[in-house]
């Protein structure tokens, strides 16, 4: 166990009712001793530890303030949850962050009565947290509404169409904009540059307050406040303020986020005085207070476990090139061959790799912030103009643009490649970030190519593929990770769309892969073999068009048919039930079995314990096949776990 940091402050409080008997300097010693703890905590963890100590002053006032959890505090992405975990009797248990049967990187409601709604996918916050005001003010056994927004998140459509709803609703409501000029990259966007305008002005901290609340400020707040509102509106004349107010709310700030003698009295103004919805503007350093962190570039969004004193992150040895690493470098590559190629990625431009590409091609790579809706139709756009768009949006976040890719990209058979990454079951992340649902959701829809890379080197083809291929729309999805370590050309070759491959023939059973669980079959194969069973494995490459000669190829001549995918129920395997029922072909002459994601959310853990859990390991698969072939089941666990 790595040294613990003294925190008798920490140690002296049993839940937030304690804080709200504490003054502000015991409240700003606690929030000290909250960061050390948090730091340590996530030195043995590794999460997102950036987010988490920007909010530590915010989340000690926000708990002392308001009646948590009566009041619901509802926090944005829930990355940053960590010093509201063990401020909300998870102090225990904090240690045991994002690991297999431990707590949650984000806010989860199952997991304490503190965190009244689920995140982890951006801009929800304020919806929920109207929900909430509705809830309230229908009798329903529920205080105030807080919600805790990021100025990344904050950029998203969802927020505004929240804000203009609570707008026009009236209804008391408290927004908190996070804003530590940061997303995971820098943050893009005119409403980046409007926030900072904000705060720009030399008029000093609290340089626009809204009316009405000077009036319960403690005395300096209260006259600074005052003269900067008038010099401010008197700036602007005509101009009513900002935007917020503009939509309806009280805008009071921006205000030191870090600052306990700023935060509590305006939260406490603010609790006295609403009567409508209020955004609180409050300025933080995303990292404050660890010195790597804020030194850092990417202020430690997501670290792996670290060494507390010299900030050292464990590094973990791949033995191959991540996947993201190979898309990005082959798209630069294709990049280099065409310029129509483009890029766009939504505020993620590390995590999928087109800033591989933005090295060489700045200028054709978009980072269009949190904003997958916009991305997708903005990349359409782009296909329509006759550009070649690569929409690198990870599978879980597409979700967020998915009537885009039905209304504007399919339905209009516009030519926009979707660079689908994370597809499959991710790890730490956990459920929310679960790239389970891509396959079914693209393969259900009219003129689109559906692809997945069985390996690396299956992507670098993909790739180049996409960027050939002008029919239509067209996706290919890769896991979170590295590859196999294969040997990798320069360049990919172009597959002909609609066609699979054998990767080894056999003739007792069949293993139909479809994506990277290609090398798991490898594996299932090798455990049947050594119990004399003969195994044909096929990459399917695509779930549409699927390869129909292949698949009848396979029925015909075996006793089992197994598909295989990283993916929910509805995805490849029922495209092939699909194709071979509707010509009659099920006749029970070959059994046919979809191994798939089970049909319920697997939490967090290690990705391979994760599919485990969901029932796709080698074991797994080649059970299913001698199931299937009606083969005695012999030792064939022994094997597999023999070779590991
Ligand atoms: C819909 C969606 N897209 C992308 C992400 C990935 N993501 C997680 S946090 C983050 C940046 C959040 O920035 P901000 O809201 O400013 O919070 P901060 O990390 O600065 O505290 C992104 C892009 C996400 N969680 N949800
Ligand atoms: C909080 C969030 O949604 C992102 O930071 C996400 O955790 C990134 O995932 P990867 O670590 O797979 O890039
Ligand atoms: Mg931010």
């Amino acid at each position: 166990m790595t040294n613990r940091p003294s925190t008798p402050f920490l140690d002296s409080i049993a839940g937030p009712a304690d804080l709200r008997r504490m003054n502000m300097t015991a409240l700003a010693n606690l929030a000290d001793d909250l960061r050390a703890e948090v730091i340590s905590a996530v030195s043995e963890t590794g999460g997102h530890l950036g987010s988490s100590l920007g909010v530590v002053e915010l989340t000690v006032a926000i708990h002392a303030v308001f009646d948590t959890p009566r009041d619901k505090l509802i926090f944005d992405v829930g990355h940053q949850c960590y010093p509201h975990k063990v401020l909300t009797g998870r102090r225990d248990r904090i240690r045991t962050l994002r690991q297999e049967g431990g707590l949650s990187g984000f806010t989860k409601r199952s997991e304490s009565e503190y965190d009244p709604f689920g995140a982890a996918h951006s801009s929800t916050s304020i919806s929920a947290a109207l929900g909430f005001t509705v809830g309230r003010d229908l009798g329903m056994p529920t205080g105030d509404a807080i919600a805790v927004i990021g100025d990344g998140s904050i950029s998203a459509g969802m927020a505004y169409e929240a804000m203009n709803n609570a707008g026009s609703e009236g209804r008391r409501l408290f927004v908190i904009l996070n804003d530590n000029e940061m997303s995971i990259a820098p943050p893009v966007g005119a409403m980046s540059k409007y926030l900072s305008g904000l705060y720009a002005s030399p008029l000093g901290d609290l340089h626009k307050m809204a009316e009405g609340f000077e009036s319960v400020l403690p005395g300096p707040i209260r006259d600074h406040a005052r003269r900067a509102r008038q010099l401010v509106t008197g700036m602007q004349s005509g101009n009513t303020g900002t935007l917020f107010e503009s939509l309806g709310f009280s805008y009071i700030g921006p205000i030191d986020g870090h600052d306990m003698s700023q935060l509590l009295p305006v939260l406490r103004a603010a609790k006295t005085r609403a009567t409508g919805p209020v955004l609180i503007h409050v300025c933080t350093k995303k990292g404050k207070g660890y010195a790597p962190a804020e030194q850092s570039a990417d202020k430690y969004h997501g670290v792996a476990k670290f060494n507390v004193a010299s900030g050292e992150q464990a590094k973990s040895r791949p033995n191959a090139p991540s996947y993201t690493k190979i898309f990005g470098t082959a798209l630069t590559v294709e990049a280099q061959h065409d310029p129509r190629i483009v890029a766009v990625t939504a505020a993620m431009p590390n995590g999928t790799g087109v800033d591989i590409m933005g090295q060489r091609f700045g200028s054709r790579v978009f980072d269009v912030g949190m904003a997958e809706q916009h991305g997708v139709t903005f990349a359409a756009g782009m296909a329509a103009s006759g550009l070649k768009p690569f929409c690198a949006i990870y599978s879980t976040f597409l979700q967020r643009g998915y009537d885009q890719i039905v209304h504007d990209v399919a339905l209009q058979n516009l030519p926009v490649r979707f660079a689908i990454d994370r597809a499959g079951l991710v790890g730490a992340d956990g459920p929310t970030h679960a790239g389970s649902f891509d396959i079914g959701y693209l393969a259900a829809l009219p003129n689109m190519v559906v692809m997945a890379a069985g390996d690396e080197l299956e992507l670098m083809h993909m790739v180049r593929t996409a960027a050939a291929y002008d029919e239509g729309p067209i996706a290919f999805r890769y896991p979170r990770g590295e590859g196999v370590g294969l040997d990798l050309p320069e360049r990919g070759e172009i597959i002909e769309i609609g066609k699979g491959r054998i990767v080894q023939q056999g003739s007792d059973v069949a293993i139909l892969s479809f994506g990277a669980h290609l090398d798991e079959c490898r594996k299932a194969a090798r455990a049947l073999e050594t119990q004399g069973v003969s195994v044909t494995i096929a990459d399917a490459r695509f779930a549409k068009p699927l390869d129909r000669a292949l698949i009848r190829q396979l029925l015909r001549h075996h006793k089992a048919l197994v598909t295989v995918e990283q993916g929910a129920q509805g995805g490849f395997g029922a495209m092939v039930l699909h194709d071979l029922a509707n010509d009659g072909l099920l006749d029970g002459r070959c059994q046919v079995r979809t191994m798939t994601l089970p049909d319920r959310y697997i939490d967090h853990a290690a990705p391979d314990v994760m599919y485990a859990e969901a029932g796709l390991t080698a074991v797994d698969i080649a059970a299913t096949a001698m199931q299937a072939a009606n083969i005695g089941l012999r030792k064939v666990q022994s094997r597999v776990v023999d070779q590991g």
